[in-house]
């Protein structure tokens, strides 16, 4: 079984257990149904920057990033920064996340949030609303197209975007579908760990213009936004570069007035 085969295991198990727990009409009692979200398509669509910067403890790939933060100091320093929106990991099993995490954040900034999570569930997307969400996360690799679009359009329902993941051509194409907002290409393969900013360049022009598109993962530098940018892309993806360092907010604030 390879890593992310793993993770999708547990998190069925962990969706089963969670539903048994907290029935739906708890999470749709949740102040944050009545709150309308914030746009990241219409906030990258609009900014030179682009910048969705994530909290992120730890990976399968680094076993400690950074552990010495708390949420509101990350999150306030990266809205500070001039971030479009922030990225909020919330499994806790392989990456140290929590929904309170999310939760905490959106008490913390007024900029879009993304649940970063492996949503095979509906129910994980109510939770993604319940705490505050703007958007949710499918990754292409572990969906169905028919999940997809079942899932895309409850999150729609609920009047959350969608940013739907892709790290090949066979993905991109049994996942182009409107109820999707954002397309964000994972330049980290999920089941090796590789990294490689080719992926985003090689699938951009396979990606429709109605879709806003992001670039994910293995960032490090203002020169590959630079590099990005002619392929179309529109949204960057940073964790671990802000993440690894002693002040996230600072370095987010320092990488973004050099864009
Ligand atoms: O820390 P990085 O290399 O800047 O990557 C951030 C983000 O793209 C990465 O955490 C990520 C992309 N897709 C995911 C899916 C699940 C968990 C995590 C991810």
């Amino acid at each position: 079984m390879n890593i992310l085969d793993k993770i999708i295991f547990d998190k069925q198990r962990e969706v089963v257990l969670k539903k048994s727990i907290i029935p739906i009409s708890q999470l749709e009692s949740s102040v944050f149904f009545e709150r309308e979200i914030i746009s990241l398509s219409q906030k990258l669509r609009e900014s030179n920057s682009g910048i969705i910067a994530e909290h992120k403890r730890r990976s399968p790939s680094k076993s400690i990033i950074n552990n010495n933060f708390t949420v509101e100091e990350v999150v306030k320093g990266y809205e500070d920064a001039g971030a479009c929106g922030i990225s909020v990991l919330t499994d806790g099993k392989y990456f140290g996340g929590s929904l309170d995490d999310l939760l905490l954040a959106r008490a913390s900034v007024n900029i879009p949030l993304l649940r970063k999570e492996f949503i095979v569930d509906e129910y994980q997307i109510l939770e993604a609303k319940a705490h505050g969400a703007d958007l949710i996360l499918l990754i292409a690799a572990v969906l169905t197209r028919e999940e997809i679009k079942s899932l895309s359009e409850f999150a729609k329902k609920l009047g959350l975007e969608v940013l739907l993941e892709v790290h090949n051509l066979e993905e991109l194409q049994k996942s182009i579908m409107p109820s999707l907002d954002m397309i964000g290409v994972n330049n980290r393969n999920l089941k090796t760990f590789e990294v490689s900013l080719d992926y985003s360049k090689q699938l951009a022009s396979q990606i429709p213009d109605e879709f806003v598109k992001v670039s994910e993962s293995g960032i490090s530098s203002v020169e590959a936004i630079s590099e990005l940018k002619p392929f179309g892309y529109k949204g960057f993806l940073i964790g671990e570069n802000f993440m690894k360092t002693d002040n996230a907010g600072e370095a987010a604030t320092e990488f973004i007035k050099q864009l």
